[in-house]
């Protein structure tokens, strides 16, 4: 239990207050069904509902404070529960996070935190921040899509979100790792998050830019707001690391951020700082040159496709920031960890391959399927799955992109949510040119998707798997059920024996 004396927990934005000045306080929740005995209860204006409807329930659930915008709501209030502590604040989410950090001790200040943003590569390039820190003798977490790890390894945590947990949640896994005496935290910070405040407040020692295009227009509806959100990184960052390839807003930061920064290039761009140049596919990764401050480095990472490269060099670029020298970094770069289902490669006896990608947008399919063909096969069977959670606008992209592309094309559903996947499978169909090619064939579940892809692949012949799974689990009508890839792929290998 942990006094709190509102006048002490600064930026929260406090309008008015009815009731004590103080609470004894246990948790911090945004779900009236969750709340326990001395929780402060965050009644937000979502989507689908308004949390001040549920006041009452979290009070009869045992809140004790209760954060709010709505001020006719709490006026209504105030006389029914004169013991309980109701806020007025300006912002709900922002008053969260602010009453998130003082609650949990400002934990993110005890770790070096590095923030990584874009549409594509957040995970590989979080990844291998964490692993190079880990290798460099820092000892680093990382909270991303692939869950919350410590330096050790994963931690058995449920986050509320996909990608960059709700601010409650994000500051009690920084006490997590600091009690792991981890020293760093890598985590990706999604568009929606920042436009939902969940990093407010946080000084980041590090930020990286990956990328920008097309995606979560479903959410942001449009480009410019898609953009806006992620720029919002770079205003709460003392250090940034910033691929100057990318068109999409690399121009954008760097017109913008006034702190230090590293600037990487694959394109021999004159303005970075780091660039990759004559990559060279080698079995088990990639060599380089890698040109810093005017010296050429012989580099060799364990990773395939020039786009992860693209990822190493942002990585390389955060550990310099760091304070990590060069020499030092290219000694572990052959250690490099990468995370499951990106570019990952199963190897069968009859010299088969699969190659499990999560790419799901337009752009990463069309950089993974280039980079896929640079490999020696005999055919390529590529599956691609249209998302029925995400907006529509890219699934007949997907489709065009990979016409032609390949020797089998198999079409399939990634959480159909409360779509039909017949509805999914049409509208990727309507992207072909010719959607009654007989190299087209289509399954109604991820499931039946990867079986099918399997059976169609012979020696040596490639197996691309697209796309993917959030927290192991298929949306399915607002549930989460669960699914592996790697488990059907196990069966199928021992029904082939
Ligand atoms: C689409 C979206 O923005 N969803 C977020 C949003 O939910 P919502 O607007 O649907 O909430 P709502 O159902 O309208 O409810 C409003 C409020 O009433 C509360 N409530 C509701 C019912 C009740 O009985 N009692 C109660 O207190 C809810 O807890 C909520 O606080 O507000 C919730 C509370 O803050 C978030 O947890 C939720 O994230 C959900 C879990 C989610 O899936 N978000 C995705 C879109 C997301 O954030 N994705 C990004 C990017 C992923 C990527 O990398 O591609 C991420 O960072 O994960
Ligand atoms: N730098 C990059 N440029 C283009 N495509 C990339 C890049 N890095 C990764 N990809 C592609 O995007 C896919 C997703 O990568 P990753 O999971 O790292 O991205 P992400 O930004 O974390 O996505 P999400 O937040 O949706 O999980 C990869 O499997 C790969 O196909």
């Amino acid at each position: 239990m942990t006094k709190i004396q509102f006048n002490q927990v600064y930026h929260i934005g406090l309008i008015r207050r009815f009731g004590p000045d103080a609470q004894d306080v246990s948790n911090l929740m945004f779900h009236s069904k969750h709340v326990k005995p001395a929780s402060i209860f965050f009644s937000i204006k979502g989507e689908n509902e308004d949390g001040h409807r549920f006041i009452e329930e979290a009070i009869e659930n045992g809140a004790v404070v209760i954060v709010a915008d709505d001020e006719s709501q709490l006026e209504k209030l105030r006389h029914h529960y004169p013991l309980c502590s109701l806020l007025l604040v300006e912002d709900v989410r922002k008053a969260m996070a602010y009453f998130s950090k003082h609650f949990f001790n400002n934990a993110d200040e005890k770790l070096s935190t590095i923030g990584v943003t874009g549409t594509n590569g957040k995970t590989t390039v979080s990844f291998y921040v964490r692993s190079l820190l880990n290798l460099l003798g820092t000892p680093t977490g990382l909270i991303g899509t692939t869950g919350v790890w410590t330096s050790k390894g994963k931690m058995n945590y449920k986050k509320s979100t996909p990608t960059t947990p709700e601010a409650v949640d994000l500051h009690r896994i920084f006490t997590e790792l600091d009690k792991h005496k981890d020293l760093a935290v890598s985590m990706e910070v999604s568009s929606i998050a920042l436009d939902q405040k969940r990093v407010e407040g946080i000084t980041f020692d590090v930020t990286i830019h990956t990328n920008f295009s097309e995606e979560h227009l479903e959410y942001h509806h449009t480009m410019e707001h898609y953009k806006k959100c992620k720029l919002k990184l770079f205003e709460q960052a003392k250090c940034a690391v910033i691929n100057v390839d990318d068109e999409g807003m690399g121009q954008d930061i760097l017109d913008s951020f006034n702190g230090p920064t590293i600037r990487y290039s694959l394109l021999g761009n004159s303005a970075a700082d780091i660039i990759g140049t004559q990559l060279e596919v080698r079995k088990g990764g990639t060599k380089f040159n890698l040109v810093y401050l005017g010296e050429v480095y012989q580099a060799f990472a364990p990773v395939h496709g020039a786009y992860n490269i693209s990822n190493v060099l942002a990585a390389i670029g955060a550990n310099l920031l760091l304070g990590y020298s060069i020499s030092e970094i290219l000694a572990v770069l052959p250690e490099l960890q990468s995370p499951e289902g990106r570019f990952q490669v199963i190897h069968f006896p009859n010299h088969s391959r699969v190659i499990l990608d999560y790419a799901h947008t337009p752009v990463a399919l069309s950089r993974l399927v280039e980079e896929v063909k640079k490999l020696t096969y005999h055919r390529l069977i590529v599956m691609i799955a249209g998302v029925g959670i995400r907006d529509f606008n890219k699934i007949r992209k997907m489709a065009a992109i990979i016409e032609g592309e390949a020797d089998e094309i198999v079409v399939t559903v990634d959480h159909p949510g409360y779509h039909a996947p017949q509805t999914i499978i049409d509208e990727m169909l309507a992207g072909f040119g010719n959607p009654y090619a007989e190299n087209i064939h289509t399954a109604p579940n991820r499931k039946e998707g990867v079986q099918k892809s399997l059976v169609l692949g012979r020696s040596n012949d490639i197996v691309l798997l697209t796309g993917g799974c959030i927290n192991n689990a298929q949306i399915i009508q607002g549930k989460e059920i669960p699914h592996s890839d790697t488990d059907i792929i196990q069966e199928h290998y021992l029904q082939s024996l």
